[in-house]
């Protein structure tokens, strides 16, 4: 029975995959001097955030963080399944799941940087390119490191869906995603920051609008404005959120439960009155979820190509 499950998840995969370059590894013509220039990638992503500016806010920047966020954040610790390792989002059903809807934008933008650099896997190339974005708008370093491999469709296992958290739920399910992949209530805190980017669309996810002012800016603006502004139940047919007295801002009830839960209220105030130690501590977690179950040569630090400027 699980077999049968797995062979037609499998050729599920296989019509996923379709539209995306083949697996290249590095010729071995030359294999000898050879060098990955992770550096060139990092700049061919750095040319694309701003290449439209009729998108959203004018940057690709916030989906693609999103992207490295999603492909890393299903990673379960028990099992140690999930996670970038792979690049899994790919095939059907994950590219399909609802918590995905919209990544094809980010997926397909970075296509053309993959088709340049075919030695590097979609799985490297996709949290790279987070972490070259979060920098890229006025964020911190994040530590980066190469190593993911890309599972061939016939070898992949499908990840059962539900492993991404949902906007509308409470602090205990909160936990219970984050717990899941490893992570502390101050690293969840940290995390959820990144909402200080991008904004919810309601032809993805259901929500609508951004968090803050600056969608494009990398800041610890999200952390204030939760404290600061006054929240109340935005009256509309759509799902559960929040809004400002301007209307024009918005929170979902998840972060709304990160001011409500007494264990993650201190985060949230201590990340609002100093940003500093919101840049660290981001930087520091989400290095961590982009290598959340990704099998890393033992003994080799997570180091970026690009040190810090
Ligand atoms: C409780 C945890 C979380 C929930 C429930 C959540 C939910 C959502 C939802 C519903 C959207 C809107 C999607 C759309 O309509 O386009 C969104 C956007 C976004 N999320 Fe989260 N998220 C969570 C945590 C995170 C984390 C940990 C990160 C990264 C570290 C992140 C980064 C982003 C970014 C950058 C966007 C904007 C995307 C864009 O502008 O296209 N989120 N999130």
């Amino acid at each position: 029975m699980l077999r049968t499950l797995v062979r037609r998840l499998g050729a599920q995969a296989a019509q996923g995959v379709r539209g995306y370059a083949s697996e290249a590894a590095p010729k071995k013509s030359g294999a000898a001097s050879f060098k990955p220039d992770y550096d060139a990638v990092r700049k061919a992503v750095e040319d694309l955030l701003e290449s439209n500016e009729d998108y959203d806010d004018g940057s690709y920047g916030p989906v693609l963080v999103r992207l490295a966020w999603h492909t890393s954040g299903t990673f379960d610790k028990n099992t140690n399944t999930g996670g970038s390792n792979g690049a899994t989002m790919r095939f059907l059903p994950e590219s399909n799941w609802g918590a995905n809807a919209g990544l094809a934008v980010a997926r397909d933008l970075l296509e053309p940087v993959k088709q340049k650099y075919p030695w590097i896997s979609y799985s490297d190339l996709w949290t790279l390119a987070g972490a070259t974005a979060i920098e890229a708008m006025g964020g911190p370093h994040i530590p980066w490191r190469p190593g993911r491999s890309d599972y061939a469709p016939q070898n992949f296992v499908a990840l059962p869906d539900g492993r991404l958290p949902d906007g509308d739920k409470d602090a205990k399910h909160v936990r219970d995603i984050f717990y899941r992949m490893g992570f502390n209530d101050q690293e969840i805190v940290a995390l959820c920051g990144a909402h200080t980017l991008g904004r919810c669309h309601d032809d993805r996810s259901g929500f609508v609008g951004p968090w803050t002012n600056a969608p494009t800016t990398f800041s610890n603006l999200y952390f204030v404005e939760l404290t600061e502004n006054k929240w109340h139940k935005k009256k509309w047919k759509g799902p559960l959120q929040y809004e400002d007295k301007s209307g024009q801002l918005m929170m979902l009830n998840t972060d709304m439960w990160l001011l409500w839960d007494k264990k993650f209220k201190p985060y949230v105030q201590q990340y609002a009155k100093d940003e500093e130690a919101f840049f660290k501590d981001f930087a520091a977690a989400f290095s961590k979820l982009l290598e959340l179950g990704v099998p890393f040569p033992e003994g080799s630090a997570a180091a970026s190509p690009t040190p810090n400027k």
